[in-house]
């Protein structure tokens, strides 16, 4: 948010006094009138704290009093309320009240009670709004006041936002959960203001067409990458089935299999290669996979793929057993844990006790950066908000996704997918994210219709049509 701050700074010092907030109000009362559709009548009731935030919402519930709303502002802190924006409600026709009953009965709240300069949990006289009983649609000003805007972590309580209208960029808070899902449908508002490229970003599909390989006339199958599979056991024999199919649409020309599980692989999957001779037997490979299904074996393999000089992606049963080395030096790692499997791996760095999954979950952009510079690698963290960070600092969230995902082996088809962009040669960072893309938009496409999904659908559909086109380069060569 540092960031966020300069370049307001530097926008304001070239701008008349009050522009940018100007600019902002403006994009936030077009929003609520368009939510309110008829505004002439409507009761807004504008939520103000004592900053800049409170501001953006007294000017946009001015803007709305003129067109006709009753608009009513509960002020936070009445003695430190933004003057110019409370001065211009006034003269609209607005009125402040202390009467919280107007939170239940107006058609539009503007929360705009706290925004990029929150500092910890929502203090009493605010959190008591997180809990209210309301009819109507309520608009975050920027951000949902409790929601901490550069990381998405929530301390306490938060509101609820129906819609968030916020200004000149996305902020990570709107992105990663917990409070992505406080957020609402998210609107942005350019106000002028130029940012340098943010510490957290996401992929957009420009970016993916981009770093997806495509073969060309000159791809052998050996150019376009080998990947070597090390995953499934007796017990978890369809981990190796899911993580190959993974693999085979995530575009490797060809696939090695290393494991127990090599009878299950060619009978679904007659093009792969499989050995039973343990990994150095494998043949040459681009990138390893090693831990889904992997069983108790997988130290071993796990040990003989990090000495391989390829990159080494590392999941589930080999993240259990890296945890128990701690940090590896020398390979070039990606790590896809879930909150559990980060747990272990913060333990196994720091020799203290497993951290609760739960707070790590919470804190999800943190967790991810810990462990990225504990252990020197990407590391791709799973659940509601897949995030992704690069031991160099970079952070990215992903845009796909949904809550169908979760559902036994899809994690081990992210594997194979990554595994095998790995292979092709995408950096880590990339590999780790355009893998999170793609498997999440084809987990949209296998629940398009509102019904469970299993693992093997989501690996089916990484090729469908639309996910195809991703592959074909725009005309305009951009
Ligand atoms: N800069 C610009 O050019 C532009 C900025 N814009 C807008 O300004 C917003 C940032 O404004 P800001 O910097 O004034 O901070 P803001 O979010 O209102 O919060 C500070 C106030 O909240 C209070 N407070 C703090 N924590 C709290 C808590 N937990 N619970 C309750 N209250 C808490 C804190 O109180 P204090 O600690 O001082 O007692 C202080 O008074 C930004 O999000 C955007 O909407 C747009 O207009 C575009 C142009
Ligand atoms: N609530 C959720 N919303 C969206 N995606 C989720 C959610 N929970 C889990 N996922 C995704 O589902 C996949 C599950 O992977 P994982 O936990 O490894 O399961 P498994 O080991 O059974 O394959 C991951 O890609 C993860 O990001
Ligand atoms: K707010």
């Amino acid at each position: 948010m540092e960031q966020v701050r300069a370049a307001e700074a530097a926008a304001m010092a070239r701008l008349p006094e009050g522009t940018l907030m100007q600019r902002a109000a403006h994009g936030l009362a077009a929003v609520c009138g368009r939510l309110l559709g008829r505004v002439y009548g409507s009761r807004v009731l504008v939520l103000a704290g004592s900053g800049d935030n409170g501001g953006d919402a007294l000017y946009a519930g001015a803007l709305l009093a003129r067109r006709g709303a009753r608009v009513r502002a509960l002020l936070l802190s009445p003695e430190r309320v933004h003057a110019g924006g409370l001065a211009a409600l006034r003269a609209a026709g607005g009125r402040v009240t202390d009467d919280q009953r107007e939170f239940a009965a107006a058609d539009l709240v503007l929360d705009g009670i706290v925004g990029i300069g929150g500092r910890g949990g929502l203090r009493p006289e605010a959190a008591g709004f997180a809990g209210m009983a309301r009819r109507g649609t309520v608009v975050a000003v920027d951000v949902p006041s409790g929601v901490v805007a550069g990381t998405g972590e929530v301390a306490g309580a938060a509101l609820r936002a129906d819609v968030t209208v916020c200004f000149g960029t996305y902020k990570p808070g709107l992105l990663v959960d917990p409070g992505a899902s406080y957020a609402g449908v998210v609107h942005l508002v350019e106000i002028g203001i130029e940012l340098p490229e943010a510490a957290v970003t996401a992929l957009q599909e420009a970016d993916v067409r981009r770093l997806l390989p495509v073969p060309d006339v000159e791809s052998d199958k050996y150019r376009r990458g080998v990947v070597g599979i090390a995953a499934g056991s007796a017990k978890y024999p369809g981990a190796a089935v899911l993580s190959v199919a993974g693999a085979l649409r995530g575009g490797a020309g060809l696939i090695r299999y290393v494991g127990s599980a090599a009878a299950e692989v060619v009978r679904r999957f007659p093009e792969v290669v499989v050995s039973d001779a343990g990994l150095a037997a494998a043949g040459r490979v681009q990138s390893w996979v090693v831990g889904p299904g992997g069983g108790d074996g997988v130290g071993e393999v796990l040990d003989q793929a990090l000495g391989a000089g390829v990159p080494v992606l590392v999941d589930a049963d080999g993240l259990t057993e890296l945890a128990r080395r701690g940090p590896v030096a020398g390979a070039s790692l990606v790590l896809t844990p879930h909150t559990g499997e980060a747990a272990r791996l913060l333990a196994g760095a720091t020799g203290q006790a497993p951290p609760d999954a739960a707070g790590l979950a919470a804190s999800r952009l943190a967790t991810a950066r810990r462990l990225a510079e504990l252990y020197g690698a990407t590391v791709l963290l799973k659940g509601s908000t897949t995030v992704v960070a690069d031991p160099d600092g970079r952070c990215r969230v992903n845009p796909t996704g949904t809550p169908w995902l979760a559902t036994a082996g899809s994690g081990d088809v992210l594997a194979g997918l990554l595994g095998s962009l790995l292979a092709a040669g995408l950096a880590p960072f990339d590999a780790a994210s355009v893998a999170a893309y793609l498997h999440g938009l084809a987990g949209r496409h296998a629940a398009e219709r509102g019904t469970p999904i299993t693992a093997m659908d989501v690996a089916t559909a990484v090729n469908h049509q639309g996910l195809g086109e991703l592959r074909r380069p725009p005309r305009d060569g951009s």
